[in-house]
């Protein structure tokens, strides 16, 4: 089971996921169709309760609606001190209209109202707050029902102050101690070589290849 063309629809309207993913394709010679590439394409209620369950009912959306096969990704951001939140609510965990900015701004309120503060800022080290991952979890539908799903996490940890104008969404906030470097301070090919969506399509990509 795995995609028959070289144009895969990826079932997001989030333009930072779709600039990852089209990088992410592009040295297997694939090119990538985003939600944005449709008119108007109607929005899906990600009413699951688990990462893999919302991106199956986005995959299956498009499917349902294209006549194609279709991979969603429905990703997010889990802190230990906040026991797992936002989770599969982070797109929206400020409230809706999404906005990155707000949902930043209300997990580090959080974390301070816990007082999760673990580590003061120090020279040339940030204030940890609390150990997080995100998770990606990927799904592929094709027009005849079939699926297949899989998962990628990356660990890191939130830092109080944002660092960092690369990437999207919780980034400049979610530090990598093997680099020393907030996700947003990372190249878009560093993301994409230790991400939960880089580690989740390599699992995907294997599957196809099985
Ligand atoms: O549902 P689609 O259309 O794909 O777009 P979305 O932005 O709503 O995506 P999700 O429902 O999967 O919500 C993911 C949330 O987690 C955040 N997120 C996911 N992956 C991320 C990453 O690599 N870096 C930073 N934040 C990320 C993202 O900003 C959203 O707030
Ligand atoms: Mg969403």
């Amino acid at each position: 089971m795995r995609p028959a063309t070289k144009t895969l629809v990826v079932a997001t309207k989030n333009r930072g996921k779709a600039r990852e993913f089209s990088a992410l394709f592009e040295p297997l010679g694939w090119e990538v169709r985003s939600l944005n590439d449709y008119d108007r394409f109607p929005d899906i209620v990600e009413d699951g309760d688990t990462f893999a369950a919302n991106a199956l009912i986005k995959a299956r959306a498009v499917v349902a609606a294209l006549g194609v096969p279709a991979l969603a990704d429905d990703s997010g951001l889990c802190v230990d001190a906040l026991d797992g939140a936002p989770g599969v609510y982070s797109a929206r965990y400020a409230g809706e209209p999404a906005d990155d900015a707000a949902n930043n701004a209300k997990l580090i309120a959080e974390l301070k109202r816990r007082g999760a503060l673990l580590a003061p800022a120090e020279a040339g080290r940030p204030a940890l707050l609390s150990a997080a991952r995100f998770v990606c979890a990927l799904a592929y539908a094709e027009p005849g029902g079939r699926v297949r799903t899989a998962e990628g996490v990356c660990a890191g940890a939130i830092v109080a102050d944002a660092r960092g104008a690369n990437g999207f969404g919780y980034d400049p906030h979610f530090y990598l101690p093997e680099f020393g470097l907030t996700m947003a301070e990372l190249t878009a090919e560093q993301k994409n070589a230790v991400s939960h969506r880089a580690q989740a399509l390599r699992q995907m990509i294997s599957f196809w290849e099985e």
